[in-house]
């Protein structure tokens, strides 16, 4: 098969958070797996320090009004050709945040769309998240390719049909009120990454408002988990910790937690139990039942706490001035690094990730590779990812809880505390983490099914898309 992925993110070049990392490790998989996989992404800015471009182009497009480049490189790292669509509007040092977000999206899908119908055509186009929404909708007149749709965050609408209709054509059997609505409407399949919240999204509390068409169009919306690379995220072979370890060496990860704590202003206290996050700070990921509890929790205890993150001003701010307050207990890395996020995951004790919602979670995976316990609220692809820990039957791979509340929270975090005092119980809690088959195969081997369930529909699997007009 031949399938383009269309996405605003590819790790490790152009990486915010999770999304970045499925279209960069997923698509060499499938091409391992036999198909000739490619990938369209805007050609920002920052790039060319990032990987080798040529500077001719090797195709010229047109849409909204523009003329458009597109050069070919390859995935650093991979066997997969990467068209980068250039234009000023990518010109800056920035993949997300600008005013300009709605029209520089909106026009980089619709040169997706151009790409897909004129120079390389592929049979499925697999969407990412709203920036490429409008690609099912357009093409849902052209049955000859196929799209699926994938939701990494539903929260993320991008502009209502109103807007799109100023800048591009909008067509008329498009009838929902945003882009991410017309893409759930016309794509042939829409996933999100995990089963849980697959099913989550058709209820009023996580639908963000697109619950009722979500459930509507149930039959051709499935889940499907992702994964990591397990070869890229090995803590026996990581050369970004001071002491690579495994399962059977597990005593020496303590030197990556000295040399975490050292690195980042925290007391070296190899018996302190340390907590870290590493995410982005927006509401999602559950700042708001943090943030109240933080300073009962680190003046009652003796543990440390450390986040590395960027995202909204307020959280920033908030975390900030409270590590201010524990100095040598608590630190706050404002910034992006992948290489510190890999020390954290490799050093720390724990790992908090307590989501008002997640749609997966990668971080929480990565932190069980790197023996890091993850302490989650259980909602979405953390309910699928993370089973909690039972010390008596030996099962389980982290604490978790229910209710999206900070006391609920605060009560698992001092569980995880105490529990840590049990040194060999929770060896066994890293292991069981550690010993997690996270790889992507088995989720690739699920993509490929569900292209080859809507290039070659049965009865069972056919989409049930209604619209006012017929394909
Ligand atoms: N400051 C920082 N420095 C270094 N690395 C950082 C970082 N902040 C975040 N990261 C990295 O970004 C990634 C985050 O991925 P997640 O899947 O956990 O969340 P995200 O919400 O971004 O993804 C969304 O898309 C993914 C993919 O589908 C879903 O798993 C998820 O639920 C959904 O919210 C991890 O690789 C993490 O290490």
């Amino acid at each position: 098969m031949k399938i383009l992925f269309v996405a605003a993110e590819a790790a490790p070049i152009a990486k915010v958070g999770g999304m970045g990392d499925v279209v960069g490790t997923l698509t060499p998989i499938l091409r391992k797996m036999g198909h000739d996989v490619r990938i369209l992404m805007p050609y920002y800015g920052f790039l060319p320090d990032k990987l080798e471009i040529p500077e001719k182009s090797v195709w010229q497009g047109s849409a909204m009004f523009q003329t458009f480049d597109i050069f070919e490189t390859v995935l650093p790292g991979t066997d997969v050709p990467l068209y980068l669509l250039g234009h000023a509007a990518f010109a800056p040092r920035r993949i997300y945040q600008g005013d300009d977000e709605p029209w520089r999206f909106t026009f980089f899908a619709n040169g997706g769309a151009q790409f897909a119908l004129n120079y390389w055509q592929p049979n499925v186009i697999h969407c990412h998240d709203w920036h490429t929404g409008m690609i099912p909708v357009w093409m849902y007149k052209t049955p000859e390719i196929k799209t699926v749709f994938t939701i990494h965050n539903l929260a993320y609408q991008g502009p209502a049909r109103s807007h799109v209709e100023e800048m591009a054509w909008c067509p008329p059997y498009m009838q929902e009120n945003n882009v991410m609505a017309g893409a759930i409407q016309f794509a042939d399949c829409v996933n999100t990454v995990s089963p849980t919240y697959a099913k989550q999204i058709q209820t009023p509390e996580y639908g963000e408002a697109l619950d009722a068409l979500l459930a509507l169009k149930k039959d051709k919306i499935v889940g499907v988990v992702n994964g990591i690379d397990p070869d890229q995220y090995n803590p026996a072979t990581d050369s970004n910790l001071d002491q690579p370890f495994s399962i059977e060496t597990l005593d020496q990860r303590v030197t990556n937690k000295i040399a975490l704590q050292k690195q980042v202003g925290l007391e070296v206290n190899s018996g302190a139990f340390l907590v870290s996050m590493v995410t982005r700070l927006v509401e999602q990921k559950g700042l708001d039942i943090v943030l109240p509890i933080l300073e009962q929790y680190l003046s009652y205890t003796g543990d440390q706490f450390l986040v590395l993150g960027t995202g909204e001003e307020r959280y920033e701010t908030q975390l900030r001035e409270i590590s201010e307050r524990y100095p040598g207990r608590m630190s706050v890395q404002l910034l992006y690094n992948d290489g510190l996020s890999r020390r954290i995951y490799g050093g720390s004790d724990a790992f908090l990730m307590p989501s008002r919602f997640e749609p997966c979670g990668i971080s929480q995976m990565m932190a069980m590779r790197y023996g890091c316990v993850p302490i989650v609220r259980h909602t979405g692809g953390l309910v699928d990812t993370v089973s909690p820990h039972n010390p008596i039957e030996k099962t389980g791979t982290g604490y978790c809880f229910n209710l999206y509340e900070s006391l609920d929270l605060y009560t698992s975090l001092i569980r995880a505390s105490e529990s840590y005092l049990y040194r060999e119980t929770w060896k066994e809690l890293q292991i069981r983490g550690m010993s997690q088959d996270f790889s992507w195969e088995r989720s690739a081997r699920k993509y490929i099914q569900l292209y080859q369930d809507i290039l070659s529909p049965t009865a069972e699997t056919l989409p049930s898309v209604t619209s006012p007009e017929s394909k």
